[in-house]
Parts: structure tokens; sequence; C-alpha cells
């Protein structure tokens, strides 16, 4: 099958710290492609890469079949690639309503600051939205008053807003507290596979990877280290030794060892 998003050898390093030594991966569309790795080995940069926020200096990312390497992120946008962050981008002292309509409003490229007021439309694709999400009950609150679980849905939502065909989400539950997380992935992994919106997502909790995740690339030290299943990837001692340890106690025949 073609890839939609494709890294070729892509390099990047800061001073002597390489953070990204020659990425080649290809992700497949419609598909749930999972990056997980120890704090460092480069996952962040990937993204950053892949949507305009970082130059590489080396390689090539191409988004269905044309080169994207060096473009902004307005213009990655545009061609239908769309981000979250480790730490939502909320308007803070605006409703998740009026967020989601901003969001709305900025990808048809109409609104200002200067002239603020939002259109009756976008407030009810927003709401639209919103439903979609499960967020009509939080659509009066101000996004500073939002749970965590809540903060990520919404900035979720806004990214969906732009329309794309893949969104790179880093550490969607970051944050997140343990009992709702399971629920957060559920309801952005509903919206994303109705809309057949491609997912990477960096992600620290085996659990939600084992889940949700169609492949798993497995990030150390700027290079891919495996690729493959959850099935087949989380068994890996290699990767059990090097990434799970450190998240997530190896598990017992028959149930879970020591997760308390
Ligand atoms: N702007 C920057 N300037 C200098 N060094 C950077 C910069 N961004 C990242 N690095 C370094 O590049 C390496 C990879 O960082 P990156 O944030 O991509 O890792 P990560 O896998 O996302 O880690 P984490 O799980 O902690 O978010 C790290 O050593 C980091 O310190």
């Amino acid at each position: 099958m073609s890839a939609l998003l494709e890294a070729r050898g892509l390099r990047l390093a800061f001073g002597g710290v390489k953070a990204a030594d020659g990425i080649d991966l290809a992700v497949t569309a419609g598909e749930f492609l999972a990056i997980i790795g120890p704090n460092g080995a480069g996952k962040t940069t990937f993204i950053n890469m892949a949507t305009g926020y970082l130059r590489s200096q080396g390689g090539q990312i191409l988004f269905d079949g044309a080169e994207i390497t060096g473009r902004s992120p307005r213009e990655i946008v545009r061609r239908g690639i769309a981000r979250s962050f480790q730490l939502p981008q909320l308007f803070s002292e605006h409703t998740v309503e009026e967020n989601a309509a901003l969001a709305i409003a900025a990808r048809d490229g109409i609104w200002s600051p200067f002239r603020p007021l939002l259109r009756p439309a976008w407030r009810e694709e927003a709401r639209d939205l919103l439903d979609r999400f499960g967020l009509l009950p939080a659509a009066a609150l101000r996004a500073d008053a939002l749970n965590e679980g809540t903060r990520k849905l919404a900035d979720i939502a806004m990214a969906v807003a732009l329309r794309p065909r893949v969104l790179l989400m880093d550490e969607p539950t970051s944050g997140v507290a343990a009992s709702e997380k399971m629920a957060v992935v559920e309801t952005l992994a509903r919206v994303l596979r109705s809309s057949g919106v491609t997912a990477v997502f960096v992600e620290h909790d085996m659990d939600v990877v084992e889940r949700f995740a169609d492949r798993v690339a497995v990030w150390a030290q700027g290079r891919i280290a495996a690729l493959g299943s959850p099935a087949a990837v989380l068994a890996d001692p290699e990767v059990q030794r090097n990434v799970i340890g450190i998240a997530r106690p190896a598990r017992a025949t028959g149930g879970r060892a020591a997760d308390a």
C-alpha cells in the first residue's frame, strides 16, 4: 500500500546530539501509528520536522507523494497535516465553543484579531464538531476551567477543525488522569476513524498503545529501532528492556505483574 506520509533518511542534530539520525518511515492512509521510546529519543523532533516547526538537515518528507520538506507549518496544514502539542494550545480565556470556532475561522483564513466577531456559521460548525467529541456539555466553559482530559480533547478537536488527512499528536494522554485516559483515547479514536483521519501519536502508556495502535514504531537515539504490530513490538525483549521496562513492568502469564 502506498504511503500517505513518508520520511526518507531524515536527519537533524542539535550540536552533538543526533535527534534524527536517518529516519525512514512510511505511514499508510487510515492507520493509527504509535511512536514510543525513552525521553530524548527524538519523537517530538520527528513531529516537529513533519509539521514544519523544525527544518531537517538531511532527508525528505513526502505527503501524498509530494515533497513537503522545509515547507512552513501553515503550508503543511493547508496540505492536510495537523498536529496537537504535548501541552494543549487553547485560548485559555475563551470558551471551548469559541476555541473551536476560532480554529474553523483560522482554517478558512478569514478570522482577524481586528475583526474578532465570530460568524454564526463558525459557531454552528463548532457545535457540530464538539458534539462529535462529546464536548457539548463543556461548550460554554472557559478553556482554563477544564480538566486535563477535556482540555486534551478540545485541543484535538481544534486540530480536527482544520480537516486534516493526517493528525500527529504529541502525547495525547499525558497529564490525563489514569481513570479518564481510555475514555479520552476511545473518543478521539472514534472521531478520527469515522472521519478517515490517519493518526500518528507519541504515547508512553503501553495499554493505550496496545489497544489503539495498528503499528508501533520504537524510537531510540534518533533512529527507529523497531517497527511492527503492537503484539510483536511490545513482546520484543529489547523493547521490553529499553522502553517498556521503564514505563510498565513486565507482564506475568495470566495477568499483570506488579502493576500497583
Ligand atoms: N530545540 C532544541 N535545541 C537543542 N536540543 C534539542 C532541541 N529539541 C530537542 N533537543 C534534543 O534532541 C533530543 C531529542 O529530543 P526530543 O524532544 O525530540 O525527544 P523526545 O523523544 O520527544 O523526548 P520526550 O519523551 O522527553 O518528549 C534530546 O536530546 C533533546 O534534548
